[in-house]
């Protein structure tokens, strides 16, 4: 796969304005306003979140009921053959006709999308390869595996080499081999090819693992758009555990003001303000006469990023 020189110029991989789209009593998003960069962005979100309504927006497919979005710097209510050259989607219902192979499926896509038929084979087989499926791409798709099929709507999706793909819940349906599989290709997508990529998923740790940008969004309103880096950053919190008598360390740090707060066993963490806390931990430590087993900074983690979502939440 080569980049074609048709790259636009915008810096955003997409950008929406006060994004709204109902259905009957139903508000799908509700006047979303986010920018994700290029490389991997993960939209993450429970089932019905919005995820699906925001992709076909971006793709021409449904239009807003307010609002306007961009992908590439192109505007999806008015650019859109421009956004579907550009664009390759992976659509999350199962839409694989069962009676062709992949090959001729990806072809056929691949003619429809405007290549010539020499190099819409070229591709096909380039694309094919790419993502792992091999001689099984002359079998009819009817006999596939899940795992397999994935592979040949995310093949689909690339074969018109696009400067950005939609990959709508491409790890439903596998089992955790075949999702490991699934987000290795996705990352090489970006990595190998710098083809950006927009990737739902309703499961946290997956997207922590591949993305670069997370956007989080509940009921169709924007909770979070935050580098994965800043989601992960070090949490400023320190991890103690003591051999003997942390109890009495603990006393100590909180004698000197140090907010402390207890684990089990012989375990606590404390969050330095400054570099005394730290003195007072080992010095304290030392005057006790125990051994420091630990002393560590523990990182964020997506998961407790949303817990402290469902904190904040309860205690408006
Ligand atoms: N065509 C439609 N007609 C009526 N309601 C719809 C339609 N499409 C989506 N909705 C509703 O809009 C909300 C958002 O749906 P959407 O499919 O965008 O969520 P999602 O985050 O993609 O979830 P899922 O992973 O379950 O598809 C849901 O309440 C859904 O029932």
């Amino acid at each position: 796969m080569q980049t074609t020189g048709r790259e636009p110029a915008a810096a955003q991989a997409v950008a929406t304005h006060e994004l709204t789209r109902t259905f009957g009593p139903v508000t799908a998003l509700s006047r979303l306003d986010v920018t994700m960069p290029r490389g991997v962005v993960g939209l993450v979100g429970a089932n019905g979140a919005g995820k699906s309504t925001l992709i076909k927006i971006l793709l021409g497919l449904l239009r807003p009921t307010s609002g306007r979005a961009e992908v590439l710097g192109l505007d999806c209510g008015t650019d859109g053959p421009a956004i579907r050259r550009l664009v390759g989607y992976m659509p999350e219902s199962e839409c694989l006709p069962p009676d062709v192979s992949a090959t001729e499926l990806v072809v056929h896509l691949a003619r429809m999308s405007g290549l010539p038929a020499e190099v819409a084979r070229e591709r096909t087989a380039d694309t094919l390869r790419h993502v792992g499926l091999h001689e099984e791409r002359y079998r009819p798709i009817g006999g596939y595996s899940t795992g397999m099929k994935q592979r040949v709507k995310l093949a689909q999706a690339l074969v018109h080499d696009p400067r950005l793909v939609l990959l709508d819940e491409p790890t439903n349906g596998l089992d955790p081999a075949g999702r490991d599989e699934m987000l290795g290709l996705i990352q090489r997508i970006s990595t190998d090819f710098g083809i950006s990529v927009l990737v739902t998923s309703h499961l946290l740790g997956e997207l922590e693992r591949i993305a670069d940008h997370l956007v989080v969004i509940d009921g169709g309103v924007l909770q979070r758009s935050t580098s994965t880096a800043d989601a992960t950053r070090l949490s400023g919190v320190i991890l103690v555990e003591v051999t003997d008598r942390a109890d009495e360390l603990v006393a100590r740090l909180r004698a000197i003001g140090a907010r402390v707060a207890e684990g089990g066993g012989q375990s606590f963490t404390v969050e330095p303000t400054d570099d005394a806390v730290l003195d007072a931990v080992q010095g304290g430590a030392a005057d006790l006469g125990v051994g420091l087993v630990r002393m560590q900074r523990r990182r964020h983690h997506l998961t407790e990023m949303f817990r402290e979502q469902e904190v904040t939440d309860v205690r408006r």
